[in-house]
């Protein structure tokens, strides 16, 4: 089981990924898509590589504007699988033309 990162970690990571936020055990990042279909998109691309990773995001859709939350439940916390995985879903919203 990975260990949970404590607030100057989490921190740090945070800083190079400044479309996300903290909100407590988890981050948060809301991504605009140009259509409905171009976010669904997005979430199937995100779905993919979340089972590639073994780890998955909790997946909000309003029309075109998604809410992406992650937090590992196993760990309690926030881990590096959650920044990684975060910056695999910064990669996908911008090759799909989301902010
Ligand atoms: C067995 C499997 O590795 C676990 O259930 C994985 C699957 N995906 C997961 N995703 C997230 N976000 N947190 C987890 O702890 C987690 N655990």
């Amino acid at each position: 089981m990975a260990d949970t990162l404590d607030a100057d970690e989490v921190a740090e990571r945070l800083r190079g990924l400044p479309a996300w936020s903290r909100d407590g055990d988890r981050i948060r990042r809301q991504v605009t898509a140009p259509s409905f279909p171009a976010g669904i998109e997005v979430v199937a691309d995100v779905a993919r590589a979340a089972e590639d990773a073994d780890h998955h995001p909790d997946i909000d859709i309003r029309w075109r504007t998604l809410t992406f939350a992650l937090s590992t439940h196993s760990a309690g916390g926030l881990t590096g699988k959650d920044f990684d995985l975060a910056a695999t879903i910064d990669r996908i919203a911008a090759r799909h033309g989301a902010g």
